[in-house]
């Protein structure tokens, strides 16, 4: 039997508890939303179908089933039963109090209370006895694995347990401060920026430029010290800063200096922001901006680096060791849109980048994992059979079983089957491997523990007909 599903409650749901509606509901939790503007649902649910393209892009593995949206006219309905209550109404002192003070009357004594609050101490948000934690997400919350925690050791704890479950990272805070860790920092170059506006040395898109060009990509890899370390070349930091912190007592910056809003500053930077990118909704960004994230985030998966890790984590922690028709379930995956083409279906070459990451799901379960290729020893493809069966759409479920037809001394001899989750046969795979020597490149025998799990897999995959295999190219699909 399957566990009972869990549940979230998101109170407020603009951009950001739209942002966490997504995160849970796309990771299996069922999500209750109270929000009294009327276009609450709406707006939810379009952030939310931005969500279901972007999210399982970034994984190899399908994500777990979507739980249940509803919505509440009640509080006290919204929260019933809930595992996690998130609160995301304006960032208003006055009004954190009165509903985080409601949710503390009517939320389960179990549950987490989280406050998506970019600025207040959780000594602010709870002064008037409420018992929240500072859950500090980033935009947009289904794609960025960032939340902030701030608050008792007691809460922090259990909330970090579940946020990583939901693939997020939490950062937990030493000591509160307003506005965290993160948005120190962003503000101090959104202030800077605002003066350089102002100032008229630079237009918003001229200073979107100079990050996105340079050092914005940078940080989305490393970070700021690990970049400046390199920055130092082989004296390292030290020099680093013996270099460049001369020029930190110049007068570079307006440090705490506040722009005024005055009408003519905020037309001045609107008007600029609406001739940069004014001809694309909202919407239109978010998806552009989506597609940027997935791409980035998976070549950080490559290396493990930043949030690319995080997901690398996340992904392994949703390997299921699941069976289908007898046979090891090697890989499961969303398609994303990424993967199809001009003919509107999956493109040919993600049937095997899809079986391919079956084969090393498969490798892995014989021994020939990560550390047995660091090893020195792996296998390598020298022959491969696809036959594409039936149309894969962008969104489908390809759930993928392998068999191993044979095993015995270097060669191994895979047929991949890609079943859609109508329960078609999509595709099937048919490869042939050879065992081999990563020093001399050479083909060579296995290590005795691969080659006795291999051995096992063809015993208990024997009874079972390949339909399909060792069929030639242009042979008729009804001859055997
Ligand atoms: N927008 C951003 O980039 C980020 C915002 N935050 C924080 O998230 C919180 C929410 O900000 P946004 O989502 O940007 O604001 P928003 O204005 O987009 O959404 C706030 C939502 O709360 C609803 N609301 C108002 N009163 C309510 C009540 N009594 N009960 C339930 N819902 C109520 C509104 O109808 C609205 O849908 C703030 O604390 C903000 O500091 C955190 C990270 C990033
Ligand atoms: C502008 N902001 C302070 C609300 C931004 C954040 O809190 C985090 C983010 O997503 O940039």
């Amino acid at each position: 039997m399957s566990a009972p599903r869990k549940k979230a409650a998101i109170i407020g749901g603009g951009v950001i508890g739209g942002g966490w509606a997504a995160r849970f509901l796309l990771n299996g939790w069922d999500v209750a939303v109270f929000d009294p503007d009327p276009e609450a649902e709406r707006k939810i649910s379009e952030v939310i179908s931005n969500a279901r393209r972007a999210l399982p892009a970034l994984y190899d593995r399908a994500m777990p089933d979507e739980g249940s949206l509803s919505f509440h006219q009640h509080l006290a309905e919204a929260v019933s039963d809930a595992d996690w209550v998130q609160e995301s109404v304006p960032e208003r002192l006055d009004l954190k109090h009165k509903v985080l003070g409601s949710l503390c009357d009517l939320a389960p004594d179990a549950a987490v209370i989280g406050s998506s609050t970019s600025g207040f101490k959780p000594s602010e948000l709870n002064e008037k006895g409420a018992r929240a934690v500072v859950a500090h997400p980033f935009n947009p919350v289904y794609l960025l694995p960032l939340v902030e925690l701030v608050g008792e050791a007691e809460h922090t704890e259990k909330a970090a347990s579940i946020l990583r479950q939901i693939g997020m990272y939490p950062l937990t805070l030493r000591k509160e401060i307003d506005a965290h860790i993160a948005d120190r920092l962003l503000e101090a170059v959104w202030r800077e920026s605002l003066w350089l506006v102002k100032d008229g040395i630079a237009t918003t898109e001229e200073i979107d430029d100079a990050i996105r060009m340079a050092f914005g990509i940078r940080w989305g890899q490393m970070g700021l010290f690990e970049t400046y370390r390199i920055a130092g070349g082989e004296a390292g930091m030290k020099h680093f800063m013996a270099q460049f912190g001369p020029c930190l007592a110049w007068p570079w910056t307006k440090l705490m200096d506040v722009p005024e809003f005055t009408d003519e500053l905020v037309d001045l930077i609107a008007g600029q922001s609406d001739a940069q990118s004014g001809h694309m909704s909202i919407r239109e960004l978010e998806r552009l901006r989506d597609d940027n994230i997935v791409g980035m985030v998976r070549s950080l998966k490559r290396t493990g680096s930043g949030a690319g890790g995080v997901v690398k984590a996340h992904e392994a922690a949703l390997a299921s060791g699941e069976s289908k028709d007898g046979l090891p379930v090697t890989a499961r995956r969303q398609v994303p849109t990424s993967w199809t083409d001009y003919n509107g279906h999956m493109n040919e070459t993600h049937y095997l980048e899809a079986a391919s990451q079956a084969t090393d799901n498969l490798m892995a379960m014989v021994g020939a994992d990560e550390k047995y290729v660091a090893s020195g020893k792996s296998y390598f493809t020298v022959e491969t059979h696809i036959r594409y069966l039936e149309e894969v759409h962008a969104g489908d479920q390809l759930t993928i079983t392998s068999q191993v037809l044979a095993g015995e001394g270097k060669r191994l001899h895979l047929f991949h089957r890609l079943w859609r989750k109508d329960g078609t046969l999509a595709a099937t795979v048919e490869k042939m491997l050879l065992h081999t020597d990563l020093t001399t490149r050479r083909a060579c025998t296995p290590e005795d523990l691969v080659a006795k799990l291999v051995a096992q897999m063809v015993a208990d995959h024997a009874g079972k007909h390949a339909d399909g295999a060792a069929r030639y190219v242009g042979q008729p699909r009804d001859t055997a």
